[in-house]
């Protein structure tokens, strides 16, 4: 039996239903929807029994997060009460079955680009904090122990002239070697399943540019396997969907064939990494760093990782600056909007800034809908 949900909201009498699972920052996804005629009702972190009785009888639409297991039992629920259009308030949609949206004909949306650079920004921050062992620092300081400076006191791995290693080179992986080929003059090594021209075409540029002002030039190299990543990278950084190909990409056996003194850094999904085995990596090579974003069983850790010196753990908060969580909420309230009114889906998922400038009204259009191809639903001519 589902426990009463309490709910707040906006609009009661308009004409359409729309549901947030949860609250989301900022005021102009609300805003945005009320002007359209939607009725708006948000709660808090839900589990599969409470959304079904918050979608009830009659519902139009639901701003969902990736929290939630979003497959037959709730598209059913949705397409029962009425409900074409979904959208998650993220980017990552591996908590959605599609082929079950599909078979509802309910529409699926994400939220790319506008948290391409703030992500990318968090593990470049993990990056140089695991590098340079500033959280371990920052404790050793807070705990009273600093008693002079010393010359081995917290010596870590420099960053100039290394090697990152990008696996998964898409809109933030490519963000994020861009921040650490430019940020800290490392040579980058990636590897994908497709070629990234234009973040090749930009260290290019940049070795051009360095060369041109007498200083070593960067390089770049696409790895024909993951392993050539891990074996020849000093940082390497996660940034992959997650998918059946990608579970447990980085296992034991990998692990192994890293650097002993490498830093590995993920703020794409928890399973992309066998959690068990890197606390055995990471007990049995100390000088071996991670910062995590993200965890294996969210929001747990795998037994022994807290008590770790060489991880930096931090609560999946790889997008959170506030013009991004503002953007999304927006993008996921514009993708179920624009499903309810009938608008077209938006041409290109990776240029969505026309929808986030909050001086002018959003196209009439869906920013970014994962299974327009399955539905068959018309692209924006915009
Ligand atoms: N920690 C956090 O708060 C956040 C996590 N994410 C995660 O990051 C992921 C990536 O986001 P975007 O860069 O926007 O997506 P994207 O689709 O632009 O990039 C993903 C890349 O992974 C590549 N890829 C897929 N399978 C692969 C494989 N087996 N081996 C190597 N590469 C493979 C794709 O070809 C693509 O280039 C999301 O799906 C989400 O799970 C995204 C935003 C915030
Ligand atoms: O967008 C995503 O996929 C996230 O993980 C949260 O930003």
């Amino acid at each position: 039996m589902a426990k009463p949900v309490s709910i707040e909201v906006w609009n009661p009498h308009g004409k359409y239903r729309v549901v947030s699972t949860k609250p989301m920052p900022g005021t102009r996804w609300i805003n945005l929807l009320i002007e359209q005629g939607c009725r708006v009702e948000k709660k808090t972190i839900l589990s599969v029994e409470d959304i079904i009785a918050l979608i009830g009888d009659k519902c139009d639409g639901v701003i969902g997060q990736l929290t939630e297991d979003w497959g037959e039992t709730l598209f059913s629920a949705l397409s029962r009460a009425g409900g074409k259009a979904f959208s998650n308030m993220a980017v990552g949609y591996n908590n959605v079955d599609v082929n079950a949206a599909n078979k509802y004909g309910v529409a699926v949306g994400n939220t790319p680009g506008v948290l391409t650079e703030t992500t990318a920004e968090l593990a470049a921050s993990l990056s140089v904090s695991a590098a340079r062992r500033i959280v371990e620092a920052d404790e050793f300081m807070r705990a009273g122990l600093y008693d002079g400076w010393l010359p081995n006191l917290f010596v870590g791995n420099l960053l100039k002239g290394q090697t990152v290693g990008v696996i998964g080179a898409g809109r933030i992986g490519s963000a994020y070697a861009r921040m650490m080929v430019e940020g800290f003059k490392m040579n980058l090594i990636y590897y994908d399943l497709y070629q990234a021209t234009r973040l090749e075409k930009f260290v290019t540029a940049y070795a051009e540019f360095l060369k041109a002002n007498g200083e070593q030039p960067v390089t770049w190299k696409r790895a024909a396997s993951m392993d050539e990543v891990l074996r020849e990278a000093d940082v390497i950084s996660l940034h992959p969907i997650l998918d059946k190909t990608t579970y447990h990409l980085v296992n034991k056996e990998r692990l192994a064939i890293m650097k002993k003194e490498a830093v590995l850094v993920n703020c794409s999904r928890g399973p992309v990494i066998d959690e068990v085995a890197l606390v055995e990596h990471l007990k049995q090579n100390p000088m071996f760093r991670v910062g995590l974003d993200v965890f294996e069983d969210e929001p747990y850790m795998k037994p022994g990782l807290a008590d770790l010196k060489n991880a930096i753990v931090v609560p999946h908060i790889a997008s959170a600056s506030k013009w991004t969580r503002e953007g999304m909420a927006t993008l996921a309230a514009l993708n179920v909007l624009g499903k309810i009114k009938g608008y077209p889906i938006w041409s290109d998922p990776n240029r969505v800034e026309p929808f986030l400038n909050e001086n002018i009204p959003p196209p009439a259009a869906s920013p970014s809908i994962v299974n327009a191809k399955a539905l068959g639903l018309p692209v924006s001519r915009l």
